[in-house]
Order: structure tokens, then sequence, then C-alpha cells
């Protein structure tokens, strides 16, 4: 025991190989990179004969993109600076009596979006965790206000006494029940090969254990659908209701459950706040900060883990995991959270819309991590409370003094100021459970926050859709770091975005979010570099914040520009006997096999490769435009924020198109006719580069501009193929197809004006 607290708790190790790489890559690309610009400035510069309005114009619009694009990488190469990656281990942490206590907050908005049932399973995941019960407590807010929710937590509740026993009992590794029972017999989730052997020999009454449960989960199910059917009153008044809060607590006995079993369990909380129209709710950031004041008063841990509805825990030792950096005393005092990676369950094996995100938590996390930690990613990770109400990080112990500045920030509710001093531990259920949850009531009322400073100083931040980056943002720069954990069993599990709809409609929110902050007075170019931990890190935020931007604009371009100028004849690209060709071939050439090399290192396929080309050219040309166009609108008061949570139950058809990997383009028209129109122009452009190939003999003149439509046609296939050949309901309809040639005729006419 001795000798084993004196192991360190948790290891860092630093990638040396792929720093080499990364950084020689860098080296490389940039001088290339300056060589590309300068023969793009220099036309500027020197007088040629042919430079007409025209071909100045086409020029300086590809040298800005090209300057974009340029700047983007830069500031992405943070990612690629330092990447690290951590193991932990739990098994050296102290004992279970010197274990932090654990707050849980789960989100749920939309009962019809986001099925109770689901929901329910990861409440349940959450309960079973492998933590000393007495230290967990689990809180679901509803945003919704729904009654099924309320009663789906009642019913949790008691699938709970039969469900936790049955995980601790046997070793349980998945306990999300609905993973567990749906597991084909072969996976590994019923705790890994060591358990699949001590399944076999499972004896009778256990395995009738296991059956019992099942149909205790069969009757739980039922029950909460039953209610789903029988009218929700008050699920269409998501945005105005009052608050409800309820410590669940059944107490009927109609079961033989033990009495220490029904002891053994972790607090419940349902959590609606107060909602009205007159009031802005801030979407989640709004309903965690109203868990973060409830729970302040409950139970008050001095950490909190945070949950989307759809993400369950998939392992039962994220806690310990977690603690395993938080109780380290070398990184504790300024670590404000540990982030695990989101995974999803239902990802196929050709990830058509990457909805894995494969490049942030297999690839940029890590890189995030070595330069001072990833952002807050909105689920799956520990945060210390502490750190979500200081103003800085050398605020650790909170001023005893002016009770008036604290009511300032934090709003009126003595209970609520007492419970920022971490050692107060409020004993809710004996004394003063009423008191307690009329002040409950109170702290979650939604005119609680006026004139204070949450959202803005305190507590998850508002301004941008995209809490999670911003609130990550502001810790950071208050000079707290995190950590990332990325054990090989996931942790956590969420549902992938499994149709395009989804997908883009999600894409623009993020944009949305993101663009928020870029906008704001928060720019992390601007804001952060003299703040965080880093310099680097603070470049990682800025690329965030500014790659859609830089994304949708230089791509808007490259998909019209060299192909109206190559309909009308003007080069704009060197020859193919000009030593600049080697530039553009290098920098070209460069950046596609570096994206390849990365996915395949980190153990995806070349299909993921082009899978990943491919959607990042549709995303760039809609959801990085309308998100950015939507925060442009908000910032100068044309539109409202607004947060459609993403569709949990998914479409039959659709899902099995996403498992072929045939793409659904029952999207909106908004989505489809650009994607489709400028693939129609490339097309067009295409077919006449070859015939000025063939006929005119002009392959030295054009070979470049020749090669970016036929790259465009060839990463964009399916869009051609959802035009012409498909006649399944998810092809591109006849009347878009026919709307987006209209529209790329208009692009023709336009360049044909602008470039004669
Ligand atoms: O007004 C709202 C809107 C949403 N949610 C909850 O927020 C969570 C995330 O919403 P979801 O629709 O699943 O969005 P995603 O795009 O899947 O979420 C990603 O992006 C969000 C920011 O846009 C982050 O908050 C999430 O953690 C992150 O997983 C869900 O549990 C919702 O119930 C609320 O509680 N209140
Ligand atoms: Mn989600």
């Amino acid at each position: 025991m001795e000798s084993s607290s004196k192991l360190p708790l948790h290891l860092c190790h630093v990638h040396k190989l792929s720093i080499f790489i990364n950084r020689t890559h860098i080296f490389f690309h940039s001088i290339a990179l300056v060589f590309l610009l300068y023969y793009r400035a220099s036309f500027f510069f020197f007088q040629d004969t042919t430079k007409t309005k025209a071909t100045t114009l086409a020029w300086l619009l590809v040298f800005v993109s090209e300057i974009f694009l340029s700047f983007e990488w830069l500031l992405s190469q943070s990612f690629r600076w330092r990447p690290v990656s951590r193991t932990a281990f739990p098994e050296r942490l102290p004992g279970d009596d010197k274990l932090p206590a654990v707050d849980v907050f789960i989100c749920t908005a939309n009962p019809e979006k986001e099925p109770t049932v689901g929901v329910m399973n990861t409440v349940l995941s959450a309960m079973a965790m492998d933590y000393p019960p007495e230290k967990l407590h689990v809180y679901l807010s509803d945003d919704g206000g729904a009654a099924v929710t309320l009663k789906g937590m009642r019913e949790a509740w008691r699938f709970a006494k039969w469900w936790l026993p049955f995980c601790r009992r046997y070793g349980i590794k998945c306990r999300a029940p609905e993973a567990y029972f749906s597991a084909e017999e072969e996976d590994a989730d019923f705790g890994g090969s060591e358990f699949i052997e001590e399944r076999e020999d499972i004896k009778l009454p256990e395995l009738m254990g296991e059956i019992w449960v099942q149909e205790k989960y069969e009757v739980f199910k039922k029950r909460v659908r039953e209610r789903a059917t029988v009218g929700d009153t008050r699920s269409g008044l998501s945005r105005d209701h009052p608050a409800v809060i309820e410590v669940i607590q059944e107490t009927s006995s109609d079961d033989a459950i033990q009495e220490n079993e029904t002891k053994s369990m972790p607090l419940l909380v349902y959590v609606s706040r107060e909602k009205r129209h007159s009031h802005p709710h801030h979407f989640k950031a709004g309903a965690l900060n109203v868990l973060l004041r409830v729970s302040g008063v409950i139970s008050n841990s001095p950490y909190i883990l945070g949950l989307d509805c759809d993400m369950h825990c998939h392992d039962p030792s994220s806690a310990r995991q977690a603690m395993c950096f938080h109780l380290d005393p070398k990184i504790s005092p300024s670590l404000a959270l540990v982030q695990f990676p989101q995974k999803f369950h239902n990802i196929s094996n050709n990830d058509i819309y990457d909805s894995q995100l494969r490049s942030a938590f297999w690839l940029l996390w890590q890189g995030f991590d070595g330069v001072g930690g990833p952002c807050v990613s909105g689920t799956g990770y520990y945060i210390k409370r502490l750190s979500l109400c200081s103003n800085s990080i050398h605020e650790v112990e909170f001023p005893d003094g002016d009770p008036m500045k604290l009511r300032q920030s934090f709003g009126p509710s003595n209970e609520f100021i007492k419970s920022l001093h971490q050692n107060n531990k409020p004993d809710m259920l004996i004394h003063r459970k009423n008191a307690l949850l009329n002040e409950a009531q109170l702290l979650a009322s939604c005119a609680f926050e006026n004139g204070t400073e949450w959202g803005e100083e305190v507590g998850f931040m508002y301004g941008s859709v995209a809490e999670d980056y911003f609130t990550g943002f502001r810790l950071h720069c208050k000079g707290w770091i995190s950590v990332y954990c990325n054990p090989p069993r996931p942790q956590f599990l969420g549902s992938g975005t499994t149709n395009l709809d989804d997908f883009l409609v999600q894409g623009t929110r993020w944009t949305s979010g993101l663009v928020d902050v870029a906008i704001s007075k928060f720019c992390p170019l601007i804001y952060g570099p003299l703040k965080t931990y880093t310099f680097v890190q603070s470049m990682c935020y800025a690329e965030l914040a500014l790659f859609p931007i830089f994304y949708f604009l230089p791509l808007w371009c490259f998909a019209t520009i060299p192909q109206l100028c190559l309909l009308n004849g003007i080069p704009l690209y060197p020859e193919f006997s000009n030593s600049y060709f080697i530039v553009f071939s290098f920098v070209f050439l460069s950046s596609i096999s570096k994206h390849l090399y990365e996915v395949l290192s980190t153990g995806f396929t070349f299909r993921h490769w082009i899978n990943e080309q491919r959607i990042w050219m549709m995303k760039s040309i809609t959801s990085r435009l309308y998100g950015s166009v939507d925060a442009l609108m908000k910032k100068i008061g044309m539109r409202e924020a607004s947060f459609f949570p993403t569709n949990k139950v998914d479409d039959a058809e659709q899902l099995k198109r996403y498992n072929m990997g045939v793409f659904d383009f029952q999207t909106s028209i908004l989505f489809l006719a650009p994607m489709a129109a400028l693939v129609i122009l490339n097309i067009a452009s295409f077919a006449v580069g070859i015939s000025r190939v063939i006929f005119l003999g002009e392959l030295d003149k054009f070979f470049i501009q020749v090669f970016i439509p036929f790259y465009v046609i060839l990463m964009n296939y399916p869009i051609v193929e959802g035009m012409l050949i498909r006649k399944d309901s998810g092809r591109i309809p006849p009347s878009v197809t026919l709307l987006s040639a209209i529209v790329s005729l208009i692009f023709y006419f336009l360049g044909c004006i602008i470039f004669m």
C-alpha cells in the first residue's frame, strides 16, 4: 500500500515521432506557401500586357483565398505542435472514503426528439457508475418541462433498485441497460474477456437473476412508453412553465430488495427550470447554470460530470479515471477539467458523413492537450465546481468579504453563496429539506439571474450556442488548464448523426456558435494570446473560432473562380513548364498526403480519407456559410439565437442508407442547391477545359485549372450520382437538379459579364 501510494496516478506520453514528422512538414510546407504567395503577389507588382481588370479581379480573389487558407493552415498547426496522450491508474487511488463527491448533470430538452427511454438509460448508466453511491448525485435538467420525463425519472429510480445491485454483483461493464441487453452474445461488453469466461460459469440462480432483471427492464420501458402516449399535457409548454424540482424517492416496497441495497443508491434529482417567453433562457448553458445552483444547495459536490442525454456511461470507471488527475497534487490546483472524447455507438464502417468527428477526438484534442488542454467538449467531462464559480485561478478560496459583491455576482441567495465555500456540505435530506427545496425553486427561477454575472463571468457562458467551446476558452483565459483522457475502452457513448440533414443542421449550429465568439470581443486571436496557458493554445482556440470563415470563403471561391475563368479562357495558375508549377503541385500534394497520413495513422482507411475530403467540401459550402451568416445576423440584431436539439430518433430508411454508405439527400433545398449547382458548374468547366486542351492545345496553360474541377467532381461523385443516376427516395430530386442547373447558368452568365 505504502509503495503503491507513491506511484504516479497518471502518466503523460509525449508523441515524439509525431512531433518530428509534424514539425518537419510545417517547415517544408511553409516554405512552399511563401513561394506560392510570392508568385501571386508578384502578379500585382509587375507590369504585364495581358493584365486586364477582369484578370486582376480573378487573381485578387484567388490570392485572398490562398491567404485565408494559408493562415488557417498555420493556425491549425498549433494542434500538431505537441501531441500527447495520457494513461490513468485508477487502481492507485486512495480508498473510497477519500474520494471526493461528484454531481452528474444530464440535460434533456425535447421528449419527442430525445425519447425518454434513451434519456433514462443515460440516467441509469450514471447512477450505476463504479463510485461510492453516497458520493454520487445525478441531476437531470428537463428543458422541455415534460411530465413524461418526470415520470420516467420515477420509473428509472424503481428500476435502478434492481439494475444497480445487478451491475455491481456481476461487475457489468456496460451499465446502460438498453445497450447491455441488446449487445450481441460475443460483445465484450460483459466485463471483458475474463468476465466472459466467468459468465460461462454463471450458476443457474444468477442466470435467472439476469433474466429477471431483463424482465424488469421490459416492464420499465413499457411503463415509460405508456406514459409517453397518454397525452403529455405539459410538453407543449416547453417555453412557458414554472420550476419543478423533485428529489426522486420511491419508497413502495413491493419488491424484496434488501434495505441496504436501496440505501446504496445515488441521489436522483429532477430539475425543470422556470421558463417564460419574456426571459431569454440561454439554451443548454442556461440549463447547466440552473443545475449548478440547484445542486449547490443540495449536494454541492466539488466535481461535476457533464453529460448530454444521449450519451451514456459505457464504462463505469470514468469517475475514478478522472480522479487520477483531479487528485494529483501536482496539477490539481490549476486543473479545471478532465475531458473524455465523444464516441458514438451508431457509427457505420464507412462513416460517410464523418459523424464520429475523427479529426477532433483522435488527433486535434491530443495536440490541444499538449499545449494547455482541450476546451470543454459538450459532454463527457469532469469539471471542478470551483473553476466555474471563481474569477481567476488565484481566487481559490472564496473571499469571506463583501457579501454585497457576492450577491451581485452570484444572485440573491444566501444559501447558494454559502455553498461557494467548498467544505459546506448541505445536510439536505435530514433537517432542512423543505427549506432547501424552496431555495432551489428560487435558484431555478428565470428572474434569478437578472443583473448578476451568470453566463458572463460565472458558470457556463452565454453569448454562443457553442457554450462548451466558449466556456472552455474563458476558463483557460483565467489560467486554468485541462487534460484529455482517451482510454482504449470508450468511457461514454452517444448517438452520432446518421443522415445528411441532421449533420448539416448540427454543423450550422456549431459554426454559428463558434463564429459568435470569433466576432465578439472575446475573439481568441485578440483576447487569448497573453491569457491562455501557452500562446499555442490560444492559436488552437483561434483556429476553432475562425475555421468556418476561413473555409467557406476560399472554398466558394475555388469552386467558382478558376472554373469561370477557364470558361472564359483566363489562366490563373503557372503553366506546366513554369517552375512555380512545382510549388503549386507541392502545396496540393503535401496537404492531401499529410491529411492521408493523419487518417491512416489514427487507424482509419483510405476510404475514410475520401469521406473526410468530401464532407469538408460539402460542409464548407453549406453549413459553414449559413452558420457564419447566422452569427453575423445575430450580431446585428437581425436574428434571434436558436438551438434546435439534434434528432435522436433514427428514420429506418435513412439509417439503412447510412449503414450502406449511400448518401441521403433528403435535406433542405438550401443545402442541396448550392452543392448541386457548384458540381454542375464544375462539370461544365471541366468539359470546356478538356475541349480547350484537345482542340486548342492549351494543356500547358490550363493544366491546373482543368485539374481543379476534375478533383471537385471526383470527390463529389455521390452528388453527380444523386442527380443523374439514382432513382430512390434519397436521391437529389429532379426539381432541385433543375433549379441548380439554372443557378449554375446564372453563375456562368455573371462570370461572362465579369471576366470577359
Ligand atoms: O435548450 C436546450 C437545448 C439543448 N439542450 C441539451 O443539450 C444537449 C446537446 O444537444 P444536442 O441536440 O444533442 O446537440 P449536439 O449537436 O449533438 O451537441 C453538441 O454540441 C452542443 C453545442 O452546440 C454541445 O452542447 C453538446 O454537448 C455537443 O455534444 C442535449 O442533451 C439537449 O437536451 C438543453 O438542455 N437545452
Ligand atoms: Mn448530441
